[in-house]
C-alpha cells in the first residue's frame, strides 16, 4: 500500500502531444475547481526535480513552458527510462505522494504503463483525457519535431490501443473548451459532492482559446 494522505475521490489522467495545452487545460481545470478541491500532479515533476540536481540545471525553467527544456528533452526521456524500466510506476508514486485534495488531475502520462498504474491503484476513480490540437497549431505554440522526441514513446506511446474517457480539442476553432470541459467538471463537481444535483455549467465562467 502507499504512503498516502488520503485516497481520492477522482483520478483525471491527461496526455497529449508536446503544445497541445496539457498545462494550459489542466490549469483551467484547476482553477474552475479551486486548490483546496484539486491538484496537479505532474509525473515529470519528480523527474525533473532529480535531473535539475544532479545536473546543475535550472529548475523552474525545465519546468516552465519555454524552449529551455527542449535542449535537455532527449537526455531526460533517456534518463527517466532507465528508471522506468527498474520500476515502472517510480514517478506515478513520486508524484501522487502527499496529494491531499479529492481531486487529482495528472497533467502528463506518456506510456500504457502510466496508465496502467493509475488503472490499478484507482480503478473506480480513473479516468483518462487525451488533449489533441494540430500540427499547425502546436507549431504556433512553438513546437517544432524533433527526431527521436516526436517519433518516441514519450511522445507517442498513447498514441493508439486507448479507449479515453474524453478527447479535448484544443483548437481556436474547435467547441469552447467551457464546452469540452463541462462533462469532467460536472463529475468532479459530483465526487466531491455526491450529493450536489446542480450542474457545474452555472459556476464555469468563459474559457478562452
Ligand atoms: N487554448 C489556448 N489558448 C491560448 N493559449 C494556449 C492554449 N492552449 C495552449 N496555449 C499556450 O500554448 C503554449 C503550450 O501550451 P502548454 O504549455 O499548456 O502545452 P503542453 O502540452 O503542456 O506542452 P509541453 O508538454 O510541450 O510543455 C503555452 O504558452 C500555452 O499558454
Ligand atoms: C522527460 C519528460 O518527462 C519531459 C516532460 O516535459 P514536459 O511535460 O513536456 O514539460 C518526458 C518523459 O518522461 O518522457
Amino acid at each position: 500500500m502507499e504512503d498516502r494522505a488520503s485516497e481520492p475521490e477522482l483520478v483525471l489522467v491527461f496526455s497529449g502531444k508536446r503544445k497541445s495545452g496539457k498545462d494550459y487545460v489542466t490549469n483551467l481545470i484547476r482553477d474552475r475547481l479551486g486548490s483546496e478541491v484539486c491538484c496537479i500532479l505532474r509525473l515529470s515533476g519528480p523527474l525533473k526535480l532529480q535531473y535539475a540536481q544532479e545536473h546543475g540545471l535550472d529548475l523552474d525553467e525545465l519546468l516552465g513552458p519555454g524552449p529551455y527544456k527542449e535542449q535537455y528533452r532527449a537526455d531526460m526521456i533517456q534518463w527517466g527510462e532507465t528508471r522506468r524500466r527498474q520500476d515502472p510506476g517510480f514517478f506515478c508514486r513520486l508524484a501522487t505522494r502527499g496529494a491531499r485534495q479529492p481531486v487529482w488531475v495528472v497533467s502528463d502520462a506518456r506510456r500504457l504503463s502510466d496508465l496502467q498504474w493509475f488503472w490499478s491503484e484507482f480503478p473506480r476513480q480513473t479516468r483518462c483525457v487525451r488533449i489533441q490540437s494540430s500540427e499547425k497549431t502546436r507549431k504556433q505554440r512553438g513546437w517544432s519535431f524533433t527526431a527521436g522526441v516526436d517519433d518516441a514513446e514519450s511522445e507517442c506511446g498513447l498514441d493508439s490501443g486507448v479507449e479515453f474517457d474524453w478527447v479535448i480539442t484544443n483548437e481556436a476553432d474547435a467547441p469552447s473548451l467551457e464546452e469540452q470541459l463541462e462533462p469532467i467538471l460536472k463529475m468532479a463537481t459530483e465526487a466531491v459532492s455526491p450529493s450536489s444535483s446542480s450542474s457545474s455549467s452555472s459556476s464555469i465562467n468563459a474559457l478562452n482559446h
